[in-house]
């Protein structure tokens, strides 16, 4: 399921935070977004992933208007994961992931409460794909710990969990590696790698360009609100024009 950003612009007030950006996902693959602080990247994934509506352009979905409305566009197949996490801390790593599967399932509120045989087996497969989803992760699938009891990196597999309970076409990743050290880091990419051999269509964004560049199939880079350049990786770590904006630290 493509999904596409067509010529969105978002301003806050008089500051434009994109201008006339485009950008396509296709149905597979791991793509990534970079650009400097404040060029406007997580205000893009908020369009991507229905949390804000952009001020004009639109986002499309397998062919259809994303809506903006998170909870819809996950239904839709699109989730993401947030640069700061965003876990319930005192629940456990397992209800952390069934709430992610719960978007999913639909379920009689009448059955819920009289826990009937169809509710019951329900939860119980839903209980068995959020363990499955822990194990993939890398996670004890047990998962009884309160949630905000594991490492921060640990935190993160959950949440790319939950998100992965959900069935998603489209994972988006806001600095999934973010606070992590040099070992930490490889693993993510590995999971990411993972996650597209499911078929899952993976967008990252990242400050660590090294990482986005052995990591990803296509590179956007965003400068001050505007696409700059795409294309494959070994092409937009030369151009100049990157180089000049963006790459010229020892970053790169
Ligand atoms: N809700 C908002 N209200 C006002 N300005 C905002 C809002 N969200 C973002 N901005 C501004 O829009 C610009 C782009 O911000 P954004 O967070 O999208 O950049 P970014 O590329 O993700 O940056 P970073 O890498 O530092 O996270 C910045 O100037 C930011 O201050």
């Amino acid at each position: 399921m493509t999904l596409i950003a067509e010529s969105v612009s978002m301003r806050f007030g008089g500051l434009v935070a994109l201008e006339d950006v485009s950008l396509a996902v296709p149905g597979t693959g791991i793509v990534g977004l970079i650009g400097p602080n404040g060029a406007g990247k997580t205000t893009l994934f908020n369009c991507l992933t229905g949390l804000s509506a952009p001020t004009s352009g639109r986002i499309v979905l397998g062919g259809r208007p994303l809506p903006a409305d998170p909870a819809e566009a996950m239904r839709g197949g699109v989730a993401r994961t947030f640069q700061n996490i965003r876990l319930f801390g005192e629940m456990s790593v397992l209800d952390n992931v069934l709430v992610g599967r719960h978007s999913r399932i639909k379920q009689s509120l009448l059955g819920a409460l009289v826990r009937s045989p169809g509710f019951r087996r329900s939860e119980a497969e839903a209980a068995e794909r959020a363990r499955a989803e822990l194990t993939f992760v890398g996670l004890d699938p047990d998962g009884r710990r309160p949630a905000s009891s594991l490492s921060y990196g640990d935190q993160r597999r959950v949440e790319i969990a939950r998100a992965l309970a959900g069935d998603p076409a489209v994972l988006m990743l806001d600095e999934p590696t973010a606070g992590m050290n040099g070992t930490e880091t490889a693993a993510i990419g590995t999971l990411i790698r993972g996650i597209r051999d499911r078929g899952i269509a993976v967008v990252v964004i990242e400050h660590d360009t090294k990482f986005i560049f052995s990591l990803c199939d296509h590179v956007y880079v965003l400068v001050r609100g505007r696409m700059l350049v795409d294309g494959p990786p070994a092409v937009v770590r030369e151009d100049p024009r990157v180089i000049e904006a963006y790459l010229g630290t020892a970053a790169c």
